[in-house]
């Protein structure tokens, strides 16, 4: 069904999902969004990688990034018409204009931000990150921030996380979906 078919959800019910580069924290910070939440958790990657059998870094070895990028539209696709939730996306899922539309129609967007020096040391612990893969991160990373920055700059809510460990980009979260009118508030 197109995005623009469904029923407009309310604020208060809708997926939560996390955008933004590469190590900035989508992950391991959306796993314990969730779990303060008390929402299920899905990581785009890891949904990619059980449907594919696969290692990200495999799929784009093998089948090359646009097979990759299919796959992942496929996956959030389901992920964003499905129960209410925290989602981690893939730093490139939102570039997708129909997944674009679904975080639109279902889901409340953060973009969880930080300065690229902290994300660049970030992306070098693990070698998980084919775009990463044999360049200088902190280059790679500014060419990928001029390029989706703009992308970036459409979601609901915007986060600066630089810096503080994970629980504080949680706590940091929490206030932009109360804010937001996102959850009730807390005393
Ligand atoms: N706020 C934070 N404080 C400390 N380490 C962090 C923080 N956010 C992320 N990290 C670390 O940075 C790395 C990348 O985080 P990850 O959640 O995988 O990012 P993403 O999913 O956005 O690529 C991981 O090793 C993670 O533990
Ligand atoms: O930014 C990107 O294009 C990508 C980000 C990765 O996810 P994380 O943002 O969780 O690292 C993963 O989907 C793939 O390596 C491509
Ligand atoms: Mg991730």
């Amino acid at each position: 069904m197109p995005a623009n078919d469904l029923e407009p959800i309310p604020v208060q019910e809708r997926t939560i999902a996390l955008v933004g580069l590469m190590g900035v924290g989508k992950t391991t910070v959306g796993r314990r969004l969730a779990r303060r939440l008390g929402l299920p958790f899905a990581d785009g990657d890891v949904e990619i990688e059980a449907a594919a059998a696969m290692t990200v870094s495999d799929i784009f070895a093998r089948y090359g990034e646009s097979e990759f990028r299919a796959g992942e539209a496929r996956v959030m696709r389901r992920l964003l018409e499905g129960p209410r939730k925290v989602v981690a996306t893939g730093g490139g899922a939102m570039l997708n204009p129909e997944t674009r539309a679904l975080m639109k129609a279902r889901a409340v967007t953060v973009w969880m931000r930080a300065d690229l020096s902290i994300v660049a040391q970030r992306v070098q612990r693990r070698d998980t990150r084919p775009l990463l893969r044999g360049r200088d991160p902190l280059e790679a990373l500014g060419q990928l921030a001029e390029a989706r920055y703009p992308v970036y700059a459409g979601a609901d809510l915007v986060v600066d996380v630089t810096g503080g460990a994970h629980a504080e980009a949680v706590e940091a979260i929490m206030r932009a979906l109360e804010a937001h009118g996102v959850l009730e508030s807390r005393p």
